[in-house]
């Protein structure tokens, strides 16, 4: 379905200053990762303000002009714009720039059509590009009558192309459909894991930290492991046996990358799916990084997005070889492993990992007994998500009083938010308070 990646492309990248100083410069180098993944030789970039804006032309006239030159000046063939542009500016840039133009999203997705491996993630890809591609088909975009092949090109071939705006709504309907059908299968696949009882670990974690790496050292996979944005794309699982024998499900998972907009996100829904019915999260961290944090808030952003937040996790930053320190873990207040500093790479602190996971998975759940106002429904319907409720009655101003079971890393973080709760040392105490 789709064509295979073209020799480079010589790229200019355009970067339009709108917010901190800061986080402009991670946005910069961000947009350069995402144009070398994707295949593009940097020749030039374009920076500044948007001063004097255009609005047909995203950005002013003497910007366009400096571009222009530099287009000129370097043979470039590719003009990458760090931002979403509508489809009247990108035609509009083209023309006035005498030159292919592509914006963040197209970047993007074309990454993710070369890096789709199976045929879900295939699927998913194709149908948000032929998404992207109608937006700008209904007001007479030009891509129909260009050459395939390069950046931003590959995805649907000339053929899908030429197909006017009815057969590529058809197109459409026909790959949701399938989709569906592929999610279907899924979904009872998941479901037979849950019944047998299977406990799921889910690599998470920016881009490029190195889940790929650490999911190889892990299982001994061969899963593809590349110094290249999106190496991962499709949910990759592998059986795992720990140190007390316990053997669990660890799924790697596709890199989060900042300001992936959000058609993007519901693209990559399955990936995103296996996050949120994991038992425990494993989130991957490139310590050697200097944007490391920041990183850890886009990923914590995503998770909670998904409704992921509250899967106990274990924070692993990784590659330590690169800086000046061993192998670590740090525990919790309840003496659970939280933090692990290790190495993918040489494998030190591998065996840290391990013990960790097992803790984690293998830690005594909580018993606890609360009570809840009638205005705490929503502690209510949390306890019964993210625990087991062994008991439950309502009290007689309208609100509840509840046995509830929570393994420990939930109860610490619920304990965190404010539920007031009286732990329960032995089975007995709330057996007899039933009675
Ligand atoms: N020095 C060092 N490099 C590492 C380590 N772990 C991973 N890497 C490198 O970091 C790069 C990214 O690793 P991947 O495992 O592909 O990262 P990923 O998180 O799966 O990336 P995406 O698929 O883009 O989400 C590769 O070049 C790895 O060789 C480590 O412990 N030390």
């Amino acid at each position: 379905m789709f064509d295979r990646p073209q020799a480079g492309n010589r790229a200019v990248l355009v970067h339009i200053a709108l917010s901190s100083q800061r986080e402009e410069q991670e946005d910069v180098e961000e947009l350069r990762q995402l144009s070398l993944s994707a295949g593009a030789e940097i020749v030039g970039e374009v920076t500044g303000s948007r001063s004097h804006p255009d609005p047909g032309l995203f950005i002013g006239s003497g910007k366009v002009a400096e571009i222009r030159a530099l287009v000129q000046e370097q043979q470039a063939d590719l003009v990458i714009f760090n931002h979403a542009l509508s489809p009247v500016q990108e035609r509009n840039l083209e023309r006035e720039l005498s030159c292919r133009v592509l914006d963040r999203v197209g970047l993007i997705l074309d990454i993710f059509a070369s890096r789709a491996h199976t045929h879900e993630g295939q699927l998913q890809v194709e149908l948000a590009q032929l998404e992207h591609l109608r937006t700008r088909l209904v007001r007479g975009w030009t891509h129909l009558e260009r050459q395939r092949g390069g950046i931003g090109l590959r995805g649907p071939g000339e053929t899908q192309l030429e197909l006017d705006r009815r057969m590529l709504g058809q197109r459409i309907r026909t790959l949701k459909q399938r989709l569906e059908k592929v999610r279907a299968g899924r979904a009872l696949r998941r479901r037979a894991r849950q019944r047998a009882p299977i406990t799921t670990v889910s690599l998470v974690g920016y881009t490029n930290a190195g889940k790929s790496t650490l999911f190889n050292r892990l299982t001994q996979a061969q899963v593809l492991a590349a110094d290249q944005l999106f190496a991962t794309l499709d949910p990759t699982m592998r059986r795992l046996s720990l140190p007390s024998g316990m053997h669990v499900v660890l799924t790697d998972t596709v890199g989060f990358v900042r300001h992936l907009p959000h058609q993007l996100v519901a693209a990559f829904r399955a990936t995103l799916e296996e996050v949120a019915a994991a038992d425990l999260l494993v989130h991957v961290v490139d310590a050697a990084n200097p944007e490391h944090a920041a990183q850890m808030e886009q990923v914590a952003a995503v998770l909670r997005e998904i409704g992921a937040d509250e899967i106990p996790c274990i924070t692993v930053f990784n590659k330590i070889d690169c800086l000046d320190r061993g192998p670590a873990v740090l525990h919790n207040a309840d003496g659970l492993p939280e933090r692990v500093w290790l190495s993918a790479h040489t494998g030190d602190g591998i065996p840290m990992l391990l013990e960790a996971l097992d803790r984690q998975l293998g830690a005594e759940r909580v018993r606890l007994r609360v009570h809840l106002t009638p205005g705490e429904g929503r502690w209510r319907a949390r306890l019964h998500e993210h625990g087991q409720v062994l008991q439950e009655d309502p009290d007689e101003q309208g609100g509840w009083s509840m046995a509830v079971e929570l393994d420990p890393a939930t109860w610490g973080r619920f304990r965190q938010q404010g539920l007031r709760a009286q732990r329960l040392e032995r089975e007995g105490e709330f057996i007899s308070s039933r009675t």
